[in-house]
């Protein structure tokens, strides 16, 4: 498994690189806004962050974690800008070099077409996605976890698609003058369309920029493995499956957003491989618990016409209902906020089709949000890269499994 992950990973280095290459236009200003006042678009760092006034200091140095995550739409008016931003992404719509010019009206088209559709996703679940509030609540409470570690630091949030941007985080970084960056992607699996994109975004920021590029850092490219991590799905899984009647009887049903085929078979996108793995992983944390219920894991989420990773959640729903499955607890594994893709997808669309498929008793694993086991986890990770801060990756392999600088990652 690891030697087929690590040509994957020079592969997809080596991929991503021609097809994509690097546009200085890929940065900031390529990001759509709705028509916001003035005060309401200068907002960039949490709330939360603002409240703690002065950085501390260790000996000399300033400690700052820059958590990356995808950001969500927070009013029903932001969504089509959102739907923009994501879209225009090279490493979400890949399109060959020679293509690269129509990105962005391609953009323009498919989230105009996409956005009633997403409209009506975000309006079921209260009218914007809880995704900001949630990672601005991990951030102040991964703050806390690390000053009572002794390891005092400030935590700063950087959305790929909505507020707050990556690129005004980074802003605030340099105006607090921190000496050392830890930068962890809130998705616990690497893809090329998740934290590969920010970390692309992150290097050209740092590649243009000469107080980054001085600064030491360090990435956390993936942390599935971690055992914290592990513990903390496997509690939430064994607290609902004790809410089924015969909690050995329930089929336990891993969901993970999906990514399209080309990413992993063409791209050598680690994606797959680091879910597999990763179930795995949780499941023999639950045998070592004495629970060894049947389990599957399936994608979901897929969007436009081309082919994703197989099976999917909705086909495999069905299918499980054909065989006889009576109970399913659907466990959301690729993210670890509560999302649309939970709380409308999964408890809306899947549980309704479940349901009609003959599955009697449904549940869903909530995310993992600021559980205090993954967030003690999520501390310990950051204190664990600390050693690496300014330290240089030996390989560009070595370098997409281990901490190393942003530049290695797509060496
Ligand atoms: C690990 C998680 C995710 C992967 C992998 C991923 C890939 C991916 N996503 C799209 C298209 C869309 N994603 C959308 C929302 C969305 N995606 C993720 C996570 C992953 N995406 C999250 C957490 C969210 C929701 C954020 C929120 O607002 O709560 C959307 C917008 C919603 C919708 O219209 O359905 C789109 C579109 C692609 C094409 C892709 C891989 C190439
Ligand atoms: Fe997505």
């Amino acid at each position: 498994m690891e030697a087929s992950s690590s040509s994957n990973l020079s592969r997809a280095s080596l991929v991503t690189k021609c097809f994509f290459g690097w546009s200085k236009k890929q940065s900031f200003f390529i990001h759509q806004q709705p028509n916001k006042c003035a005060s309401q678009m200068e907002v960039f760092v949490t709330s939360r962050t603002k409240e703690v006034p002065d950085i501390p200091v260790v000996g000399n140095e300033k400690i700052g974690v820059l958590l990356l995550n995808l950001g969500g739409p927070e009013t029903l008016e932001d969504v089509q800008p959102f739907l923009f931003n994501l879209f225009a992404d090279p490493d979400i719509i890949r399109l060959p070099r020679l293509f690269r010019f129509l990105q962005r009206p391609l953009a323009q088209f498919i989230s105009v077409a996409r956005a009633p559709k997403s409209k009506e996703g975000y309006a079921s679940i209260g009218g914007g996605s809880p995704l900001r509030q949630i990672t601005d609540a991990q951030a102040e409470e991964l703050r806390k976890a690390l000053c009572e570690k002794n390891v005092p630091a400030k935590v700063y949030v950087g959305m790929r698609y909505w507020h707050p941007f990556t690129e005004e985080a980074i802003e605030q970084i340099k105006r607090d003058n921190i000496t050392k960056l830890v930068v962890l992607p809130l998705y616990p699996q690497f893809s090329i369309s998740t934290s590969g994109s920010s970390l692309r975004l992150l290097e050209g920021l740092f590649r243009e920029d000469e107080y980054l590029i001085n600064m030491q850092h360090t990435v956390i490219p993936s942390w599935y493995q971690r055992e914290g991590y592990i513990k903390a799905m496997a509690n939430l899984i064994e607290k609902e499956l004790d809410k089924f009647d015969c909690p050995q009887e329930v089929m336990i049903f891993f969901s993970a957003h999906g990514v399209p085929l080309a990413y992993v078979e063409e791209a050598g996108d680690p994606y797959k491989a680091e879910m597999e793995e990763c179930v795995d992983l949780i499941m023999e944390e639950l045998e070592k618990r004495q629970i060894t219920n049947a389990y599957t894991l399936a994608y979901q989420s897929r969007v436009g016409p081309v082919e994703w990773l197989k099976p999917y959640t909705d086909e495999t729903i069905i299918e499980l209902g054909q065989k006889g499955v009576k109970s399913l607890l659907a466990v959301p594994i690729s993210f670890v906020s509560e999302h649309i893709e939970t709380l409308e997808e999964i408890d809306v669309e899947y549980k309704e089709l479940a349901l009609k498929s003959g599955i009697e008793n449904w549940g869903r694993v909530p995310a993992l949000n600021c559980e205090p086991t993954f967030i003690t986890d999520l501390a310990d990770a950051v204190i664990e890269s600390l050693p690496y801060v300014g330290a240089m990756a030996v390989s560009n392999i070595e370098a997409r499994q281990v901490n190393c600088p942003v530049m290695q990652i797509f060496k």
